[in-house]
């Protein structure tokens, strides 16, 4: 009986076609700021295996929180493609350089000097942002989203278009949408009611406030988490974070909320003292890439098609409405917005007086430049 070896030296054929849409290096088209590596697949025993690979792809803009930009965008639908058609490549590794972020989003600098006030650009724009979170769903292989840091607006919406994250408990997950003038339907009004429910989408795509990897464990957003500090040379639990009870004295879950306070206060200061290592991040995302090499090509890819079918059908419904939204929204209160972070700073705030907007609103104020001006954080000087 032949070996499988020498059937395949014997039947491979000697000319494979590429199905690339175009035979450019990722890297090439935005400088650098989206990488795509190779990594040798291994076993769970931690053996190489020769001539297959995990692709990671991997946001390199670490000084903007490795939010996208619209190269970066280009260069990540792309990105996805070639794994998606690399015969070699078992799983897609999606991750950011660092450990402090994931990714923010969309670049608000750019957002701000580029896109505000002009809705037809930021509809092209759209169009590729739309069709980077299609790139994730469509994937031909699993997408692990290995959340090395915050995931936050537009980021956690693309990490939840991956099929598993696996968190280090430091990062925090949420939106931003409608406090920097946007709506979380960049995939996150989609995707969060399936993942952790109605109410809790609603809470976290209205009021904008982070959650801790843990409550994202608990909520069902994340697959896994994994300590990332190191005290005295021993992994310990996010210290800002609630770890070591379930309930509190009147029945509530806090698990995973942040700790308050003082508490908060010394946790913040343990994290300082500490080391960040993202060791055990690493090991569980490299043990999940193993259990998903352990399976049938062919099965897995329908597993995945059919498994992802409520976030795409979702996704499908809203996307092109989404887009035409979010183009119009860039002429009143998303210019107002980006703008307001882009310019503000952490002395003058980087959000507008809410307050005082809603009530010109409320005396029918129009929309005008100088009342845009008067709002940003640095006009109330
Ligand atoms: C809450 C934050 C995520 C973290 O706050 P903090 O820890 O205080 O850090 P900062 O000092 O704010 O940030 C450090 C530096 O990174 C820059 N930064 C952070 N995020 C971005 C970003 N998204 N784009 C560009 N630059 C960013 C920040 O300016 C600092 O640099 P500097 O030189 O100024 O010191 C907080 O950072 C935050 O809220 N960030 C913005 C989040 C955001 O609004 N993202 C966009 C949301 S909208 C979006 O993603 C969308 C996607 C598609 C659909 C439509 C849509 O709106």
């Amino acid at each position: 009986m032949a070996r499988t070896d020498e059937i395949i030296a014997k039947t491979a054929p000697g000319h494979l076609i590429d199905h690339n849409l175009i035979d450019r290096e990722v890297e090439s088209l935005c400088d650098g700021m989206v990488r795509y590596e190779k990594r040798p697949a291994k076993r769970r025993d931690g053996s190489v295996v020769e001539g297959l690979y995990n692709a990671w792809i991997i946001f390199n803009n670490p000084k903007q929180y490795n939010s996208y930009t619209t190269d970066m965008v280009k260069a990540t639908i792309l990105a996805f493609r070639r794994a998606s058609v690399d015969r070699e490549v078992n799983a897609v590794v999606f991750t950011g350089v660092g450990d402090k972020a994931f990714c923010t989003g969309g670049n608000t600098k750019e957002y701000a000097e580029y896109y505000a006030g002009n809705p037809q650009e930021y509809r092209q724009y759209m169009r590729l942002f739309n069709d980077m979170v299609s790139a994730i769903l469509g994937c031909d292989r699993p997408v692990i989203c290995r959340v090395n840091g915050m995931r936050i607006g537009g980021g956690q919406e693309i990490g939840m278009a991956a099929d598993f994250s696996i968190a280090q408990d430091l990062a925090n997950f949420g939106q931003a949408g409608p406090k920097h003038g946007s709506a979380a339907i960049g995939g996150a009004t989609d995707f969060l009611p399936l993942m952790i429910g109605c109410e809790q989408a609603m809470v976290s795509g209205t009021l904008c406030e982070p959650f801790s990897a843990h409550k994202a464990a608990r909520l069902g957003i994340i697959a896994d988490v994994v300590p990332a500090l190191k005290v005295g040379g021993k992994f310990v639990a996010n210290p800002t974070v609630i770890t070591d009870r379930f309930l509190d004295e009147y029945g509530r879950i806090v698990q995973g909320e942040f700790k308050t306070g003082a508490d908060f206060k010394a946790g913040q200061a343990q994290i300082k003292e500490g080391e960040i290592d993202l060791s055990l991040l690493d090991e569980k995302v490299e043990e999940l890439c193993a259990k998903l090499l352990d399976t049938f090509p062919e099965c897995m890819t329908k597993s995945l098609e059919e498994l992802r079918k409520p976030k795409l059908q979702a996704w499908n419904l809203n996307k092109e409405n989404s887009r035409a939204w979010l183009a119009l929204n860039m002429m009143n209160e998303a210019r107002t917005g980006f703008r307001a972070f882009n310019e503000g700073t952490k002395e003058t705030g980087r959000e507008i007086d809410f307050v005082k907007l809603r009530q010109g609103l409320a005396k029918g104020t129009p929309w005008t430049e100088e009342l845009i001006e008067s709002l940003m954080p640095t006009g109330q000087k």
